[in-house]
C-alpha cells in the first residue's frame, strides 16, 4: 500500500506524519508542489517485461503526459533482486541529488521509496504500482529500491538525453529510514 511519512530533517528516527490514505498522501504533496495520483497499471506484463513491452502496453499513459507537459522522452527502469548491478544502483539513487527537470515516475510494478528534503522535512513516499509522481526539478531526494528490488517505472524526461543527476554531496538519506 501506498505510504507517506514525513520526518523533520534534525530526527531521522520520530515521524510527524504518516498515512496510507491516497487521498491524504494527494493532498500533503500537492501542498509542496509535488504531483500524486494512481493510475491504472492494468496491463499483463509477464515476468520480466523488456523495455518495449513496457512501453508498448503503456504508450496511452505516456501520451497523456506529452501532451499535457509536453514531455520529450521516456524509457523504462526495472529492477530484480537478481540483478548484478543492484547493489551499485541502490548506493547510486541513494545520494541525495537534484534534477533540472521534473522528476516523473509511473510504477507500473512492484514499490520503491522516494525521499524528498523540502522546506526542513524529509517526505518518503512509498510508491506503489499504480502511482504517478512529479518531483519539481531542483527538489533535493533520493530514492531506496531496498536489497531486494522488485518494481518497474517508467521514467518521462523534458529533454532528450534522459536521466541527468546533480549530487548534493549531503549525506543526509544516511540517516533515514531505508526499505528491508
Ligand atoms: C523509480 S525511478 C528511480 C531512479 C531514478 O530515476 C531517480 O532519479 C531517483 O531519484
Ligand atoms: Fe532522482
Ligand atoms: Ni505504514
Amino acid at each position: 500500500m501506498s505510504a507517506l511519512t514525513i520526518f523533520t530533517d534534525t530526527e531521522a528516527t520520530t515521524p510527524i506524519w504518516h498515512s496510507t490514505d491516497a487521498e491524504e498522501i494527494r493532498q500533503q504533496l500537492n501542498a509542496k508542489d509535488v504531483r500524486f495520483e494512481r493510475w491504472e497499471a492494468d496491463r499483463d506484463l509477464g515476468d520480466n517485461p523488456a523495455a518495449e513491452t513496457v512501453i508498448k502496453a503503456y504508450q496511452h499513459a505516456i501520451d497523456r503526459l506529452v501532451a499535457e507537459k509536453g514531455y520529450q522522452s521516456w524509457d523504462v527502469i526495472s529492477m530484480r533482486a537478481d540483478n548484478p548491478q543492484k547493489e551499485v544502483l541502490r548506493t547510486k539513487f541513494l545520494s541525495e541529488h537534484t534534477h533540472g527537470e521534473d522528476e516523473v515516475r509511473f510504477f507500473v510494478e512492484g514499490a520503491g521509496l522516494f525521499c524528498l528534503h523540502l522546506d526542513g522535512k524529509i517526505y518518503q513516499i512509498l510508491c506503489e504500482k499504480n502511482d504517478l509522481i512529479s518531483v519539481p526539478a531542483g527538489t533535493p531526494h533520493w530514492f531506496d529500491m531496498g536489497s531486494s528490488p522488485h518494481f518497474t517505472a517508467i521514467r518521462i524526461f523534458d529533454n532528450q538525453e534522459g536521466w541527468i543527476a546533480n549530487f548534493t554531496g549531503d549525506t543526509i538519506a544516511d540517516a533515514y529510514p531505508r526499505l528491508p
